[in-house]
């Protein structure tokens, strides 16, 4: 389809799937439990609330960077054919434009309303996932994800030190959750699509060690995650509400991975998958939670 023949309300409807806004949404929502971890005060919520607009413009950046990036690798891949620059209802310098732009405001606006701190973090984080990882990382080595995860797992520490101005412990175990979660999350969608990333020649681990030890790697990293979702609670970051969150979803996680770890059916790892999102969603909903009621309880 010739991009001429849209009509411009189409034109911004694949301009918005193109900043990939479901995982952007999760990675918003990552971003305000740490901010609000951190100042759990009502007058912190301006500041709050354009932060995490920043930070969201900025991972939509991202998001259009490696969509143009990847624009011929996704076009070999059922999963990804259907995208707005493999179908070419918009053209690559739409997308790059759409990318500067996003970027851009989202780093201005974390300069102007939050600090110097969270706006060089976020587009660290943006150089980490957008050139690192999709550039160089992706098409290398299995460890890709585990390495780039790192972009990835940033959320939570952005959304603390745009309020604070600094990355203190309880940061980096917010970091070190969804770092631990990332490998099961992507390696769990990587065993049903398989044969795209093969198509793709792309080193992910199932093709490169096979399903067999994808699927024992994923309970190691989930048996890693029950440790470490437990952390907020042991030093004292969150409390009994998270902890009974936290076993709940982490015990379904584990036993989901050694369902997987028996079976070779695809809509087991599927179901593993779907399932990474909702419990990410949940933990961090939880630690949300703990401060919200903090918040009520305590308004000044
Ligand atoms: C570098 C690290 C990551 C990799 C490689 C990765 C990989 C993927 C892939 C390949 C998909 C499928 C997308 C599609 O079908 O279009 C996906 C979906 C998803 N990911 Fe991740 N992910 C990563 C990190 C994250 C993070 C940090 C979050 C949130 C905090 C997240 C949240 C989601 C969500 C919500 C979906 C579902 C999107 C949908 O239904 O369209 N991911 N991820
Ligand atoms: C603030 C900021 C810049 C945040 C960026 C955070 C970040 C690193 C998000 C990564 C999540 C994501 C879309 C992974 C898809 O992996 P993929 O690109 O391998 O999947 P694909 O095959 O679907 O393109």
């Amino acid at each position: 389809m010739s991009t001429q023949t849209l009509t411009t309300s189409s034109r911004v409807v694949e301009l918005w799937r193109l900043g990939k806004p479901k995982v952007v949404s999760l990675i918003v929502f990552c971003a305000t439990a740490g901010a609000l971890m951190a100042t759990p005060q009502w007058s912190a919520l301006p500041r709050v609330l354009c932060s995490l607009l920043g930070i969201a413009l900025v991972a939509m950046g991202a998001a259009a960077v490696n969509c143009l990036v990847e624009r011929d690798r996704d076009a070999v891949m059922r999963r990804t054919e259907r995208r707005p620059l493999v179908k070419g209802t918009l053209t690559p310098l739409e997308a790059g434009l759409y990318a500067a732009i996003m970027t851009l405001g989202g780093l201005a606006l974390l300069q102007s309303f939050a600090n110097p701190l969270a706006m060089w973090l976020t587009l660290g984080t943006f150089f980490g996932y957008a050139v690192v990882y999709t550039r160089w990382l992706k098409p290398a080595t299995p460890q890709n994800i585990v390495i780039g995860g790192a972009a990835g797992a940033m959320p939570p520490v952005l959304g603390w030190a745009a309020v604070t101005g600094s990355v203190p412990a309880e940061a980096a175990v917010l970091f070190l959750l969804i770092y631990t979660w990332t490998p099961p999350h992507f390696w769990a969608l990587a065993l049903y699509r398989q044969l795209d990333y093969q198509k793709a020649g792309l080193p992910m681990l199932p093709v490169t060690h096979g399903p067999a030890f994808t699927r024992q790697t994923i309970v190691l990293y989930a048996v890693m995650l029950y440790a470490v979702a437990l952390l907020p609670f042991v030093i004292g970051m969150s409390g009994w509400v998270y902890l009974a969150i936290a076993v709940w979803f982490n015990s379904g996680f584990l036993w989901r991975s050694i369902k997987l770890y028996r079976s070779a059916d695809d809509t087991v790892a599927r179901g593993l998958f779907l399932y990474s999102i909702r419990y990410l969603a949940w933990v961090f909903g939880a630690l949300l939670l703990d401060r919200v009621w903090t918040m009520l309880i305590n308004p000044f």
